[in-house]
C-alpha cells in the first residue's frame, strides 16, 4: 500500500512544506534535528494537525481541498514517546478496549505473542516498565490491523537493552505493515532503515536509500561525528578459534568478532564508523587490525577546522573515513587516488 502526500501548514513559528511518497513496505526513519517538524508532519499525516494539500493513501483519499478522513477513519497505528494507554486498566484491560472501540483485526494471541506481552496481560499499567508499557502499546496499534504504523520516537525513554528488543520487534512488524519511524538517533535510523527521510526546517531535504544517504558528502549524515557507513555483504566462514565471523563485501572479506557463528536472512548489513576507518598509501605488514583493504577514494570534503571525512569506494559501495585535513593534505587524498582503508570497527547493522 502505497502513500503519497503534498502538505503545507503553520504551527507556532514552523511552516511545514513536505512532499514524498512511502514505500510500499519497510521502515522509513523520518530523521532531523530537533524542532525541524518531524512530528508536526507525523501529526498531519494521522489528521491531528490541521494543514493544507492532499494525502493518498492507495486508492483512499485522506485529504483534499474537500476531503478531510478524521483520524479514526485512517486505517493507521500510532505510537509515541510516553505510551498512551488506560493507567486505571489492566494490559488486557487495555487491549480489551480496543477490540470493543475498533473491533480486532489481527488475532488478539498473535499480537500478544509478537508483542511478548503473554506475562503482562494481568497486570496493572502502572507497574510495567517503560520497556514493557511501550510493548502494550505496540500490541495496542497492532490489534486494529492498521495498513501504516506512525511511530514517533517510542524508544527513546528506554535503556538500550529494551531499545533492541523493540528495534528488532518493528523490523518484523514492518514487513507486513509499512511504519514511518521519527528520531534523531543515529544508531535506531542505522538499525531499522532501509529508507530515509531528512527534514530540515520543516522541509524534507533528502530522500532515499539510508545507505546511500549515510555516505553522501554533500548531505548531513556524513558530515556528523558519528558519520557512519552502511554496507552489506555474504556472510562467510567462522572461525571457531578466534571467534571471527567472515563477512565478504566487494570481494573482500571483513572479519568480526562474534560469540558464535552469524547465521541469518543474507545479504547481512556492516555498520562502520567514519572514525574507525584510518587511511594508508601501502598495506601495513605489521598491523593489529584484522581489516585492511584496498580502496579508491570517491569524493573528499572538509567537514569542521582541521577534519575531513573522505568517500571510499569499495566495489559498488562507499565506505567513510573522518580523517584531519594534514593526513589527505600529506597522504594526497584525492578522488581517483588508490589507498589501503584500516578498519578498526565493524559491527553487525
Ligand atoms: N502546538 C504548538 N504550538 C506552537 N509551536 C509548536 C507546536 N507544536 C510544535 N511547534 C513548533 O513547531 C516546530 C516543529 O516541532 P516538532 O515537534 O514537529 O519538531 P520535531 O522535529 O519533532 O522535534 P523533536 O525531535 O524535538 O521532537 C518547533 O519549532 C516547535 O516548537
Amino acid at each position: 500500500m502505497s502513500l503519497a502526500f503534498s502538505l503545507s501548514g503553520q504551527v507556532g513559528s514552523c511552516r511545514l512544506q513536505a512532499q514524498a511518497q512511502l514505500a510500499a513496505n519497510g521502515v522509513t526513519v523520518l530523521f532531523g534535528p530537533s524542532g525541524s517538524g518531524k512530528s508536526t508532519l507525523l501529526r498531519m499525516l494521522a489528521g491531528l494537525q490541521d494543514c493544507d494539500g492532499e494525502i493518498r493513501f492507495g486508492d483512499q483519499l485522506w485529504q483534499t481541498d474537500d476531503v478531510t478522513l478524521p483520524p479514526w477513519q485512517r486505517p493507521l497505528g500510532m505510537m509515541f514517546q510516553e505510551p498512551t494507554l488506560f493507567r486505571h486498566l489492566s494490559v488486557r484491560g487495555n487491549l480489551d478496549y480496543v477490540v470493543k472501540r475498533r473491533g480486532a483485526a489481527w488475532d488478539l494471541d498473535s499480537v500478544v505473542s509478537q508483542a511478548r506481552i503473554e506475562d503482562l496481560l494481568g497486570r496493572s499499567v502502572e507497574t510495567l516498565s517503560g520497556g514493557e508499557a511501550q510493548r502494550v502499546a505496540l500490541a495496542r496499534a497492532l490489534l486494529a490491523g492498521p495498513q501504516l504504523l506512525l511511530l514517533d520516537e517510542p524508544l527513546s525513554a528506554l535503556d538500550h537493552g529494551h531499545k533492541q528488543e523493540l528495534l528488532k520487534m518493528i523490523s518484523d512488524i514492518a514487513r507486513k505493515v509499512p511504519v514511518i519511524y521519527v528520531t534523531h538517533d543515529l544508531d535506531e535510523l542505522l538499525t531499522l532503515s532501509r529508507q530515509v527521510w531528512l527534514m530540515e526546517q520543516g522541509r524534507i531535504v533528502a530522500r532515499g536509500k539510508a545507505h546511500e544517504e549515510l555516505a553522501r558528502l554533500d548531505g548531513p549524515l556524513a558530515q556528523r561525528g558519528d558519520a557512519t557507513a552502511l554496507l552489506y555483504g555474504e556472510l562467510g566462514d567462522y572461525d571457531n578459534r578466534d571467534h571471527l565471523q567472515a563477512v565478504t563485501v566487494a570481494q573482500q572479506t571483513f572479519w568480526l568478532p562474534a560469540a558464535q557463528p552469524v547465521s541469518g536472512e543474507e545479504p547481512v548489513r556492516l555498520r562502520i564508523a567514519a572514525r574507525d576507518v584510518s587511511l594508508c598509501r601501502q598495506a601495513p605488514q605489521d598491523s593489529s587490525i584484522l581489516n585492511i583493504h584496498p580502496v579508491q577514494v570517491a569524493a573528499l570534503r572538509e567537514v569542521g577546522p582541521g577534519q575531513a571525512v573522505v568517500q571510499l569506494a569499495l566495489g559498488d559501495q562507499r565506505l567513510l573515513a573522518r580523517i584531519s585535513s594534514r593526513s589527505a593534505r600529506e597522504l594526497e587524498v584525492f578522488p581517483g587516488a588508490r589507498l589501503y582503508a584500516q578498519v578498526k570497527a565493524v559491527a553487525l547493522g
